[in-house]
């Protein structure tokens, strides 16, 4: 390591890396996106979490978990599998795992990074299939940048003006062993 900077392979090839964003500072934006959600949501009974797999699924559950912690809410959880619903992939089997009814309800759908916005797009395909709810908010947890679709976050950890060709890797210590976000690039 040199100054935080480090090489690693990612999709196959070696790139350049540097953390952004310690665990702290990442844990510190979980919360706060917690209470925002807390004060933009009046009736909290209609709110459901909806993460994206891979890791919005567990930035969902901290923040369920956040909810419970400082409004004793038990706040209903869905794992959502976009992939059956992208516009350039084959249709695959759809893993989602929503064992609640959506319509009518308030739905937070929560991503780990929101760049082109198409698989928040393919998200709401995926919901709609499901039901109709009565909202669809948008929580990530971070935004670089280069949408090609008109979507936008309604909560937001970090913003992290990113190169066209760079890459934001962001760990969570479920499924990577540790909390950090990092920026990848290959020069
Ligand atoms: O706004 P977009 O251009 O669609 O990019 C954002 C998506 O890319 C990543 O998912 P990825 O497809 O890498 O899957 P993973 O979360 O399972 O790693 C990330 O987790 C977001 O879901
Ligand atoms: O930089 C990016 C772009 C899409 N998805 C990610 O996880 N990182």
């Amino acid at each position: 390591m040199d100054g935080g900077i480090f090489y690693s392979k990612i999709k196959g090839a070696y790139m350049k890396q540097k953390e952004i964003i310690d665990e702290i500072t990442m844990k510190r934006a979980i919360t706060r996106i917690t209470y925002e959600i807390i004060e933009r949501n009046k009736e909290m009974d209609k709110l459901v979490l909806v993460g994206i797999r891979t890791r919005g699924v567990y930035l969902a559950q901290r923040i369920q978990e956040r909810l419970k912690q400082l409004e004793g809410l038990d706040i209903p959880l869905g794992e959502l599998d976009t992939k059956p619903f992208r516009d350039d992939k084959q249709a695959e089997n759809d893993t989602s795992e929503i064992d609640v009814d959506v319509t009518g309800k308030d739905i937070i759908l929560v991503d780990d990074v929101l760049y082109t916005g198409r698989t928040i797009r393919a998200a709401i395909d995926g919901l709609v299939h499901l039901g109709r709810p009565a909202r669809v908010q948008l929580a990530v947890l971070v935004d670089r940048g280069h949408r090609e679709l008109p979507i936008r976050a309604d909560y937001v950890g970090k913003n992290i003006p990113t190169a066209h060709d760079e890459e934001i890797i962001v760990q969570m210590t479920e499924h990577d062993g540790q909390d950090s976000i990092l920026i990848a690039s290959d020069n």
